[in-house]
């Protein structure tokens, strides 16, 4: 099969992002997070590395959605009906989602402490 051209690529994945928006309230809810962090960092003046942690932070939280939704459809699409194993997959991947959020808060905390209380 030919691959698609770069441009096209990009716009295929800029695609699903948009479909996310559109279909996932989770998702949504953390790209409202994303950017209340966007203008705390411009409003604290976040340092270079401050500014890093914040946004990795935000990031991994969207890409861990993204993977756990696009497992869910999977696992929706294999297997419709109530089964066990099916269980066990959406919830270690919903696992995944659940840390990386933990790990984000902390980083927030941890980050704007220093700006808010010294
Ligand atoms: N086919 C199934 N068989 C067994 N358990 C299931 C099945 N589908 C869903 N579950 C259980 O219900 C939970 C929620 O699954 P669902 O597909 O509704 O995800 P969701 O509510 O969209 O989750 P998220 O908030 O992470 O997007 C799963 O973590 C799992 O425990």
């Amino acid at each position: 099969m030919q691959k698609p051209p770069i441009h096209r690529s990009f716009l295929n994945a800029f695609r699903g992002v948009f479909l996310m928006l559109k279909t996932e309230r989770n998702f949504q809810i953390e790209v409202a997070a994303f950017f209340i962090n966007l203008m705390l960092i411009f409003y604290f003046k976040l340092s270079a590395v401050d500014t890093v942690l914040i946004l990795m932070a935000s990031a991994g939280v969207l890409s861990a959605e993204i993977f756990n939704t696009a497992i869910e459809r999977i696992c929706d699409i294999i297997q419709p009906d109530f089964d066990k194993r099916i269980g066990f997959i959406k919830d270690i991947s919903a696992g995944a989602v659940l840390l990386m959020t933990i790990a984000s808060i902390i980083t927030g905390i941890i980050v704007y402490w220093k700006y808010i209380f010294q």
